[in-house]
């Protein structure tokens, strides 16, 4: 019996995934880049025991049943056959989220996962190696190997589309308020989501062309720490995502009507001299790009509307790690 057990943290695009050159391997119309957060993290624990008789899957005391299981399966299976491990693998997982959340990220999931098994398997992968497995489970998990800003680079197969740090350390005032909106799953998933998108927006050639971009106006941002124009492409470039979730046939978008309260209160809480910015994901709570020392401010703002444990403070976290 092997096991090993690792944590990862979630992962907020700045520049957005939002759309596959190819499905099965998860490799991405433009490059992405992240901020690893330190607040949401998901522990994996992964066991190959030759004497369990089926594989086993446990998220947050719950054992998982297959049909949500499939992409877990999947993982597991490539890496028994990277690594000749033939046992049969248990899988248990807690997402360190905040209950009410509703941010358990598939991104430190699957990054947490790829760690996990990898090392019980007795692979000795490389950051790049890792990054590649664990974009496999999902796109956004590749990025959070690394801690700080990371990069998704998209290239063109399995062996060069994986993600490099930008800044691993960052030393500069950035944060991120979430405010959860909902806890409620979404209806449309991201990948169903992004591959609606592409199919029929028609603006979707003008994303890939504007996030390509976008991506080297933000790295440029992030070397000389420029907060407000990191906030404002990555504003911007969240905005045109969701353009294309509303330029879809069938039209969709992640918005509700709390998510344009917010907005609307950042729109506000700028005109007053508070520079902070909005990104939103395949969900309608919203993160706020803000100073650290400005977070009460504007906390103090969206209290009116909503909790305290809606409010949630970040900042920049850790790549991977292992625990044991
Ligand atoms: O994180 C980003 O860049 C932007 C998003 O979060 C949505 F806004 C996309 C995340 O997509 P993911 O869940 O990774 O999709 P998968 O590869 O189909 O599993």
């Amino acid at each position: 019996m092997t096991q090993a057990t690792a944590r990862a943290h979630t992962n907020i695009a700045l520049i957005k995934y939002w759309g596959k050159q190819d499905e099965q391997l998860k490799l991405p119309q433009n490059n992405s880049l992240s901020l690893t957060l330190d607040h949401f993290y998901t522990d994996t624990t992964v066991i190959f025991d030759s004497s369990i008789a089926t594989d086993d899957f446990q998220l947050d005391g719950q054992k998982l049943a297959p049909q949500n299981a499939i992409k877990i399966q999947q993982l597991i299976d490539h890496v028994r056959q990277l690594s000749g491990q033939t046992a049969h693998a248990q899988v248990i997982s807690t997402n360190h989220v905040p209950t009410s959340a509703g941010l358990a990220s598939s991104a430190s999931g699957f990054a947490a996962l790829a760690a996990a098994a990898s090392k019980a398997a007795g692979l000795d992968l490389t950051q790049r190696d890792l990054s590649r497995l664990a974009r496999r489970g999902s796109g956004s998990a590749s990025r959070s190997i690394f801690g700080g800003f990371a990069e998704w680079q998209k290239g063109d197969s399995d062996e060069t589309s994986y993600a490099v740090p930008i800044q691993e350390t960052v030393d500069w005032e950035i944060a991120m308020l979430t405010v959860v909106v909902t806890a409620k799953e979404k209806k449309i998933s991201s990948s169903v989501g992004m591959k609606r998108s592409v199919l029929t927006s028609p603006y979707y050639s003008a994303w890939v062309a504007n996030a390509t971009q976008d991506l080297t106006q933000i790295k440029q941002a992030i070397a000389s720490q420029n907060f407000e124009q990191v906030g404002q492409i990555s504003e911007r470039n969240a905005m045109r995502m969701h353009a294309l979730t509303l330029s879809s046939d069938p039209s969709f978008t992640y918005f509700n009507a709390d998510s344009l309260k917010v907005m609307q209160a950042v729109n506000q809480l700028r005109d007053a001299g508070i520079p902070c910015y909005y990104t939103m994901d395949a969900g309608p709570n919203v993160k706020i790009i803000c100073r650290p020392t400005d977070a009460p401010k504007i906390t103090a703002v969206l209290s009116a509307d909503f909790a305290p444990d809606q409010l949630i403070l970040a900042q920049p976290g850790p790549g991977i790690s292992y625990l044991d």
